[in-house]
């Protein structure tokens, strides 16, 4: 045998060992090693075909077989720009090459461009393969023209997930975003604003996180050390999604860090598009600033659980810390206009109570159903100073009324709720406090007033000297919008009153609060009902 064709057998064997060991780490799910023994036979395929071998079509064939396994492998480790690389290039090979669009699609779902992987599925059903995998094509199909449509018209529907008990898969949400653009704010940084009138319960925005680490944390110290490795997770997971992608670095990088918010970059709102963002391929990877991105994650990561937010299915039994990057533009207030829902990886804002177009959207960071002092403190640990109308209003009200304070000392001695209630109530004439401002008080001293409305012996006692619930309820939700526990307040007093079923005025109300905490995620009413705990 002449020496030449000794090399090319040996070559050949020596493809043939790779093709079939990556192959084998492949079915393994053993992704990081399938990687490179690939990226061995594709440089060394890529050798043979400029080496002008006899058949350079075989070799074309297998390359384009292998950069698509590759990207398969690359995808599962979220590597999704690797994976648009390799798919492009075996898509140069083969056009068509079935198997190649269908990993291109998923990798395109998967950085939520859902028209573009539309493309890529209805092109694969133009295959030969297709015959054998209609049903699994038909499906992406179905499922991109499905995100398509809720990505432009922010129409989600969670009825049959939840009615279903949340069995089953997370339903996969598109990525969307309403009537909102980002404008420098008055009180710090940016912030985002309703370009349009936005109705209670509208979605404002759904955004998927671009990292979230959940687990079960006991209590004391055991607590706090699971906390403390969920936290170094998270912080790795940021780091590698920021790392592996240019436009994630793009986006956290805009965050703010806490200091010199004034002088922080207004980006335009198209940024955050998916559908329009800007080069999916370029990911020169940049040097990473590990002590801003810590700032970053400190200052804009947020719990699941928070009160300003629900998690629907099985998410819920778990805390929960994840990165949102659009939601982190929203700003405190203590007289919030948005709230959040998990569902899965995604976070959905949308109005707890109607926004008018140029008003700011805001959620609470913290307990807003508290009173000054206390949330003072709490934005304190958050590390700003809140600059919110209502904390500057009931400051000044602080100054000019000596009596609140003395009335605070009273609570804190454990004064009779009842009593507590009358006094803010008449407090309230003396201190001038009419129409909407009403409704600050009565959010901040709400755990008296909670506590009244749930006693049977209080109510006998204070009934007629106070306020009714419902007058209470409506006045806090005209300020602070709608909150779990207005809601649940309401509901139990109707189940007391009429048992499960309620006249119209009342059950429209539920709903409207109901709205107000989950945002408008279900179409059947059935749906709507059990999340509000009446079926
Ligand atoms: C998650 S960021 C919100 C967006 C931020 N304003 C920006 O420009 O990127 C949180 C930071 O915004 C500022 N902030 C948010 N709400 C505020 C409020 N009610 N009063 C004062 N500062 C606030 C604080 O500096 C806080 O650390």
């Amino acid at each position: 045998m002449r020496q030449e064709d000794e090399d090319r057998q040996g070559q050949s064997e020596l493809l043939q060992s790779l093709r079939s060991k990556a192959t084998e780490l492949l079915l393994r799910e053993e992704w990081e090693e399938s990687i490179q023994v690939y990226t061995k036979f594709i440089d060394l395929s890529r050798i043979q075909i400029s080496n002008l071998e006899p058949d350079p079509d075989k070799f074309r064939k297998s390359l384009c077989l292998a950069l698509c396994n590759r990207a398969e492998a690359r995808a599962r480790l979220r590597d999704f720009l690797g994976a648009m690389r390799d798919c492009d290039e075996a898509l140069e090979i083969e056009r068509t090459h079935f198997k190649t669009l269908l990993c291109k699609g998923k990798v395109l779902l998967g950085l939520s461009k859902y028209s573009l992987a539309l493309e890529c599925f209805k092109t694969a059903l133009l295959d030969p393969q297709a015959g054998g995998n209609l049903e699994t094509v038909t499906e992406y199909i179905e499922k991109c023209k499905k995100l398509e449509f809720q990505a432009k018209t922010g129409a989600f529907d969670l009825s049959d997930w939840i009615l279903s008990g949340f069995r089953g898969k997370t339903p996969e949400l598109a990525e969307f975003i309403g009537s909102i653009e980002i404008k420098k704010c008055e009180v710090s940084g940016r912030g985002l604003f309703a370009t349009k009138n936005i109705v209670a319960g509208t979605l404002i925005i759904v955004t998927k996180a671009v990292a979230t680490e959940r687990g079960i944390l006991g209590s004391g110290e055991s607590g706090e050390k699971a906390q403390l490795i969920m936290w170094k997770s998270f912080i790795e997971e940021v780091t590698e999604s920021v790392r592996k992608c240019d436009r994630t670095h793009r986006l956290v990088s805009i965050l703010s860090t806490g200091k010199d918010e004034d002088d922080l970059e207004i980006p335009d709102i198209s940024l955050f598009r998916p559908d329009e963002a800007f080069g999916i391929y370029d990911d020169s990877k940049r040097d990473l600033d590990v002590e801003k991105l810590l700032s970053i994650l400190d200052v804009n990561s947020l719990v699941e659980d928070a009160v300003s937010a629900k998690v629907l299915g099985k998410n819920k039994e778990y805390y929960g810390v994840g990165l949102w990057t659009l939601a982190s533009l929203i700003n405190h207030s203590c007289i919030p206009n948005a709230r959040r829902l998990h569902v899965g990886d995604y976070a959905i804002v949308h109005a707890s109570r109607d926004i008018k177009a140029g008003e700011e959207v805001t959620f609470a960071y913290f307990d807003v159903l508290s009173p000054l002092e206390k949330r003072k403190e709490m934005a304190e640990s958050w590390g700003f100073s809140c600059g919110c109308s209502r904390c500057k209003f009931e400051s000044f009200l602080y100054v000019t009324n000596q009596e609140i304070g003395e009335f605070e000392m009273g609570l804190e001695r454990g004064v009779d709720a009842g009593n507590a209630v009358h006094m803010v109530e008449e407090g309230m004439k003396r201190w001038k406090v009419k129409g909407k401002d009403k409704g600050l008080l009565r959010a901040s001293y709400w755990g008296v007033y909670d506590e009244i409305y749930n006693s049977e012996r209080l109510m006998k006692r204070w009934g007629r000297k106070i306020p009714t619930m419902e007058v209470v309820v409506d006045s806090v939700y005209d300020v602070i919008g709608s909150d779990e526990r207005l809601m649940k307040m309401v509901v139990e007093e109707m189940k007391k009153k009429n048992g499960a079923c309620s006249n119209i005025a009342e059950m429209e109300k539920i709903v409207k609060l109901g709205k107000g905490v989950y945002g408008k995620v279900v179409s059947k009413k059935k749906a709507m009902k059990s999340l509000l705990g009446l079926e």
